[in-house]
């Protein structure tokens, strides 16, 4: 699924008007009408409704709204805060349409005094600004949105919360944007709902269809995609029927420090669940008998060191690498992992404490072959590449770095984004907060490493890894609860993670 800019979107926006039987107003109608029409299942009756509308599009879906709403049965107050002195023609005719009825309670506020008084128990329909916002708010529309972030109401954005710039591309000050309990935006996902700074401000977003001409969006340009099921789904390769354990790889697992062998014994047991056909686990002497007895699938090569990693035998039998989890960044585990950065020539993923050697020594950058994977969550990508202040920067920095070392970066979070050497972004969508958990990273390492084994693109690998991931951590915290999932868990519910994928 496509992420387009706001300015893409006006351009789909008026291919479907130009090439298909609907007006200007007749698309504003149809978008109201979605909205209206999720409204009516969730506005418990007998509520007051305050609905905002500005003086463009995004104040036009809301007449049409208020008007929608007003027909069928609700109380609506509305307020229009026309702070531009052109009011868009789609706007005024959506305006008149609900001055039209009987009794519309529609009013102009001319200044603070005009204000609406707003209860808790009401619901306010924000559509004061939309795509069309091009900066910070100023003046009375900061006072309306304070006005609204105070009253402690339902607040429901129309498109986006106003105040928030569609894209992202300017940092906003919360204190001048609406706090939307519920966005409801048309079409498609939008950029900047997926920067963690920006949850207090979208609330719980969904997408409401509006019918916008499908080849106009095909054909729009955009660096930005979101990972949907059919996407995962079609990544997923078929096992033929005369397969046998050489056609699915042989990976090596490299990593584990004393105090942190569970890390590579969770990947291990993710890699093993995630159909890689043998498995060897290069970590300290002192974790051996764990590694056996945890997971006897795999096959242990015992460093000579009891603590920490120091040496690892590189041979053409390995298919691809993983490299991080629970490593430790003892000085000689670097120097193993420089050894190791020169001469493995098959597919890597590395993780945790490997990027944050490479953090500390920035001289290994440039033995990262092509495609490497790396698996930084913020924190650790932000050592890699210096700090970024907001979401957005980081997301460009780790664009550029993906370009710049022609790696796979996935920058891990609610919204994993998976980016490639030409620094197109593929959004995650499955997941939730349970997997905020000890562990659930080293889970990824190892569902990645059985991958790239099994000779997926690094890309396709990193894509669907992440994507079976999250379901995982959906069906494991829908069968249990958030607060009950751990990175064990998780691994138990790779299985029907992966049969969902399977083609019925
Ligand atoms: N694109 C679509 O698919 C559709 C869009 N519609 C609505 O149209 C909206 C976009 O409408 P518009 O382009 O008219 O824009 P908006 O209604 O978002 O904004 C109106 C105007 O305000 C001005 N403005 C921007 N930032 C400002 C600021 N900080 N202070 C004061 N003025 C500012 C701009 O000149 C802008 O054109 C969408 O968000 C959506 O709600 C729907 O009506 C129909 C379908
Ligand atoms: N709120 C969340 N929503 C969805 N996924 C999440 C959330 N929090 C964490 N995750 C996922 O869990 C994993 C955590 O990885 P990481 O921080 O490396 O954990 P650890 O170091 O404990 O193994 C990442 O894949 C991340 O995307
Ligand atoms: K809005």
């Amino acid at each position: 699924m496509k992420i387009l800019s706001a300015n893409a979107i006006r351009k789909v926006d008026a291919y479907t008007i130009e090439h298909e039987p609907v007006s200007d107003y007749g698309l504003m109608q149809r978008a109201a009408g979605a909205l209206t029409e999720w409204l009516l299942e969730r506005i418990p009756s007998g509520t007051h409704v305050v609905v905002l509308a500005g003086s463009g599009n995004n104040g036009g879906d809301a007449l049409v709204a208020a008007r929608l709403l007003m027909l069928s049965g609700f109380s609506v107050s509305t307020y229009c805060c026309h702070h531009q002195v052109t009011v868009s023609p789609t706007c005024i005719i959506a305006k008149d349409a609900l001055l039209a009825i009987p009794d519309a309670d529609c009013k102009e506020v001319a200044g603070r005094d005009f204000f609406p008084r707003i209860e808790s128990t009401d619901w306010v329909i924000d559509g004061l600004f939309g795509s069309g916002l091009n900066r910070p708010l100023q003046g009375l529309a900061v006072d309306c949105v304070q006005l609204v972030n105070r009253s402690g109401a339902t607040v429901v954005a129309i498109d986006v919360p106003s105040g928030l710039p569609t894209d992202g591309d300017f940092v906003v000050d919360p204190e001048l944007c609406i706090h939307a309990t519920y966005t409801l935006t048309f079409q498609l996902p939008k950029l900047s709902f997926l920067f963690a700074e920006h949850e207090l401000l979208t609330g719980e977003w969904s997408v409401l269809d509006i019918g916008l001409n499908r080849n106009a969006i095909e054909n729009a340009e955009t660096s930005f995609h979101m990972i949907t099921h059919d996407d995962a789904a079609a990544l997923l390769h078929q096992r033929a029927k005369f397969a046998h354990k050489g056609h699915f790889g042989h990976a090596l697992m490299i990593g584990g420090s004393r105090g942190k062998i569970g890390a590579v014994v969770l990947a291990s047991r993710a890699c093993l669940h995630s159909g890689v056909g043998l498995l060897s686990v290069h970590l300290p002497q002192g974790g051996e008998l764990v590694l056996h007895t945890a997971v006897p699938e795999a096959m242990v090569e015992a460093d000579q060191n009891e603590k920490y990693v120091t040496h690892v035998e590189i041979s053409g039998k390995h298919n691809a690498v993983g490299i991080g989890c629970g490593l430790g960044t003892h000085p000689q585990t670097a120097k193993a992992l420089e050894d190791i950065l020169t001469r493995a020539i098959c597919p890597m993923v590395i993780d945790a404490d490997a990027l944050n050697l490479i953090a500390t020594h920035p001289e290994l950058k440039s033995l990262l072959s092509a495609n490497t994977i790396v698996t930084p969550h913020p924190v650790e990508f932000d050592r890699l590449a210096g700090k970024s202040s907001s979401g957005a920067e980081r997301l460009e920095n780790a664009r550029q770095w993906a370009v710049d070392h022609q790696c796979v970066v996935v920058l891990k979070g609610a919204y994993t984004a998976v980016i490639n050497a030409l620094g197109e972004v593929w959004f995650n969508s499955t997941g939730n907060p349970g997997m905020a958990t000890a562990g659930s990273g080293d889970v990824l390492t190892g569902i990645l490493l059985a991958l790239l084994a099994q000779d997926y693109d690094p890309f396709d690998a990193a894509r669907l890894g992440v994507y079976l991931h999250g379901l995982a951590g959906d069906l494991a915290s829908n069968a249990t609860s958030q607060e009950f999932l751990t990175a064990g868990v998780l691994i138990d519910f790779l299985g029907s993670a992966f049969k969902k994928m399977q083609k019925e």
